[in-house]
């Protein structure tokens, strides 16, 4: 809906009417057509000002809308109908002016922004080209380079950085609808002849050429695979190329292959699924609209290695003051060092000042007894944990939140430790905790709604996707993973090698393949955790049953490599070779080839042609069946939560969704019989065998993803 009124005059306002961000629906756009007409067939109207109810102009198109029969008058004709007036039209922008919002400021003749306005074209990041004259007028306003970085990145700029480049005329600090109308009535009558964007050459670039091939090849290597941003390249290319109206042409062209495409059915997806998963609820009803989140000023993080130190800086930068406790006095002191060097870094690329003074450091744990919560990140040794959380009860102010970081072990039987269990969750980041954008928040049986209110609102606060999930060995991102792992190791075995096998996954979308990450990470942190299990005995590696562990099929690899003191970068050596530690450019290593070899002569295993459909399949469907069983036992709440973790913390290819999201893509009964053949092939490897809930669903006629929620209800209610 749009709304029209006259005022000052001469001015026909009008007003977008559709919160919470003025979505352009086929009632917006109808609104605006009608209303528009109604100004410029107004003879005491001079002038037109457009803007959006509740301080916001526009979010772009309604994105709920896509996949729909869409109806309405389209966006393109509209726009042109405004930049054709007679009469200047000024877009005041408050709030944000996203997509087909941008799009429609830049059809009009001026756009004053308020100075707190965020503009920007994130078409791309839904799969999308700004295909409603986006990408032919911005370059035409502000140069090819420019409005290809923000076209390509799909970025937001702030009003001062609009107006350096040329998108906006002018900035004000005050009520921006009323300057508009005042600028509106001054340039009423004047000549509107150089203020249609679409009749502007476009700016002249040397060496268009190479700009292009450069872009290009950037775009191709930040989002492998994805095809969004190529075609926003081609667009801006035809606008720098073409006159205008062939330029609209091949913006439709590249939006028509887009539009329909799975890629941007699955980022549509993510962008909705991010944000349903903010709507948490627990097994036991408790949900986040119920649930009130206490106030958190104060917090304490203990034990400052890897993790704590990255969660120290987060909760600085957030904020909060923290007193930060390590134990090893050589450790605090680099632990210092490390924090300080993080936040220094972090505020010089922000342009603001380094939030030092808020981190306070002890030795000692009684430092935290007036803090709102505690995060723990000592070492994953539930020994230790039990101990901390003992301490931490004893010395912590009543109500005090006590989280722990723990990758993988029980909360619950952390909680018991405590007399108040209902203020025990985990808070689970992900390294470098300052950078990654995952948390889950890792409730227990006890965990009140109000502590994981809490967690979920200092997580979102630090600018994480949180996601709430049951406890279970590793929850839900780690538990897939160790899957994934596994099979990647199955098929070195069976014949291929770690360059095969990361040249699949990288080829599917992951920035790293699983070997590369896995030097990145460190082969001595999975030995760990294996020797946790119990799954480590040192000198049966080479033995006869080194290849069975409780009951199935185990690969001691990673645990030989580890052996040789083979770490990964850390030691430049790992499944790959390094120049030097630390460095990350990954050289085949000789060596690994012919370890590969003599590991298979010593078991009589005779290597085979693996190619990348296999690994994909075994890597991928494995995990993605642990996914199921996931939803099965009520650790996720639906396979939005499963493949926005995914996503955010463990570098699935945003394009392709998530892993739950790609098997409905592929097919669940095709998901179905490949597990079930690799099963039949792999028989001591149980997990290939395909979950109940898959096999629910396939015979249920493999339903849409956003219906699983029901089979799986259905499923509970019968056991
Ligand atoms: C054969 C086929 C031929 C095909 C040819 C087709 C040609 C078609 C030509 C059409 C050309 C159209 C081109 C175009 O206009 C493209 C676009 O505009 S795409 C949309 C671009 N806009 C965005 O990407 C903005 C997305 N939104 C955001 O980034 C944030 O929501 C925002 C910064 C606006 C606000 O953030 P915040 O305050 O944190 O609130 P939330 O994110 O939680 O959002 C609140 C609420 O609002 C919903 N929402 C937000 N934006 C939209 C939207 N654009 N449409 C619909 N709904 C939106 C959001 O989902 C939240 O609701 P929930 O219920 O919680 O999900
Ligand atoms: N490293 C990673 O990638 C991730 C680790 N985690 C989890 O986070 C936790 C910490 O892991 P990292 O940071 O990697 O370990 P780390 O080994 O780097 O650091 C642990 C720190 O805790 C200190 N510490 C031990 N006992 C202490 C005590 N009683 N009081 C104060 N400090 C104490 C140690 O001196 C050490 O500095 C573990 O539970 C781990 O499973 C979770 C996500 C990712």
């Amino acid at each position: 809906m749009a709304q029209y009124t006259r005022v000052s005059g001469f001015v026909g306002l009008i007003t977008l009417q559709n919160p919470p961000v003025n979505a352009l629906s086929a009632p917006v756009r109808q609104g605006i057509v009608d209303t528009v007409q109604r100004a410029l067939s107004d003879p005491e109207v001079k002038s037109v000002v457009i803007c959006g109810q509740n301080g916001i102009f526009c979010g772009g198109a309604d994105i709920k809308e896509f996949g729909t029969d869409m109806f309405g008058p389209p966006l393109i004709p509209m726009i042109h109908a405004i930049e054709a007036a007679n009469k200047p039209v000024v877009a005041a922008i408050e709030g944000i002016a996203l997509g087909g919002g941008l799009e429609l400021a830049l059809g009009c003749h001026y756009r004053i922004a308020h100075s707190k306005a965020r503009l920007g074209l994130p078409e791309v990041t839904l799969g999308l080209l700004p295909a409603a004259g986006g990408s032919q007028r911005l370059p035409r306003l502000i140069g090819v380079p420019a409005a290809l970085n923000l076209i390509t990145t799909g970025r937001h700029v702030t009003a001062a950085e609009a107006l350096q480049l040329g998108i906006v005329d002018q900035v004000t600090d005050h009520n921006t609808v009323d300057a508009a109308v005042k600028f509106a009535l001054r340039v009423g009558g004047q000549s509107l002849d150089a203020r249609r964007i679409s009749t502007y050459p476009c700016p002249q670039q040397p060496d268009l050429d190479a700009l292009f091939e450069d872009v290009m090849q950037k775009v191709r290597q930040s989002a492998r695979g994805a095809i969004a941003p190529v075609a926003c390249v081609q667009a801006v290319r035809a606008a720098a190329t073409l006159p205008y109206t062939q330029g609209m042409e091949r913006e439709k062209e590249l939006m028509a292959t887009l539009f329909t495409s799975g890629q941007a059915r699955a980022l549509q997806y993510c962008f909705f699924a991010q944000r349903a998963v903010g709507r948490w609820k627990m097994p036991n009803g408790a949900r986040w609209d119920t649930s009130k989140p206490r106030p958190v000023h104060k917090a304490a993080v203990i034990g400052l290695g890897t993790m704590g130190r990255g969660i120290t800086v987060a909760l600085a930068q957030t904020g909060l003051s923290v007193i930060a406790v390590e134990s090893q006095e050589k450790q605090l002191m680099e632990a210092k060092q490390a924090v300080s060097g993080m936040l220094e870094r972090g505020a010089k690329r922000r342009g603001v000042a380094p939030v030092l003074d808020r981190i306070s450091y002890s030795q000692d744990i009684q430092a935290v007894a007036d803090v709102d919560l505690v995060i723990e990140a000592v070492f994953e040794d539930m020994a230790l944990k039990t101990k901390v959380f003992r301490q931490l009860s004893a010395v912590c102010k009543p109500g005090t939140l006590l989280c722990t970081n723990t990758s993988a072990l029980d909360v619950d039987q952390l909680a018991s430790e405590t007399p108040n269990p209902e203020l025990v969750v985990g808070m689970h980041f992900f390294a470098p905790a300052h950078v990654m954008k995952l948390l889950e928040v890792v409730y227990g049986s006890r965990s009140s709604p109000e502590a994981v209110a809490t967690a979920m609102q200092l997580g979102k606060k630090m600018g994480k996707a949180s996601v709430a999930v049951g406890n279970c060995r590793g929850f839900v991102g780690n538990r897939m993973l160790k899957l994934y792992l596994e099979q990647a190791s199955f098929l070195l075995e069976e014949g291929a090698t770690p360059e095969l096998v990361d040249g699949a996954l990288e080829e599917f979308g992951f920035p790293m393949g699983v070997f590369r990450m896995s030097d990145l990470s460190g082969l001595d942190v999975g030995w760990r955790i294996r020797k946790g299990e119990g799954l480590v005995e040192p000198g049966m590696a080479s033995g006869q049953s080194a290849r069975i562990r409780q009951g199935r099929r185990y690969s001691p690899l990673g645990d030989l490599l580890y052996e040789q003191g083979r770490f990964g970068l850390k030691t430049s050596r790992g499944w790959y070779q390094y120049d030097k530690p630390g460095s990350r450019v990954a050289r085949s290593d000789p060596w690994v080839h012919s370890f590969l070899e003599e590991y298979r002569a010593r078991h009589g295993l005779v290597a085979r042609n693996i190619d990348h459909q296999e690994v994909l399949e075994r890597c991928l469907y494995a995990m993605i069946n642990e996914g199921f069983h996931i939803l099965e036992d009520g650790i996720a709440a639906g396979p939005e939560d499963i493949d926005v973790i995914y996503v955010f913390g463990f570098g699935w290819p945003r394009h392709r969704g998530g892993p739950m999201f790609y098997a409905d893509m592929v097919g669940l009964a095709k998901v179905m019989e490949k597990l079930e053949h690799y099963h039949q092939a792999h028989p001591d490897v149980p997990y290939l065998q395909p979950s109940n809930l898959l096999r629910k669903l396939v015979a249920s006629g493999s339903p849409p993803i956003h219906t699983w929620g029901e089979v799986i209800k259905k499923l509970h209610s019968q056991l």
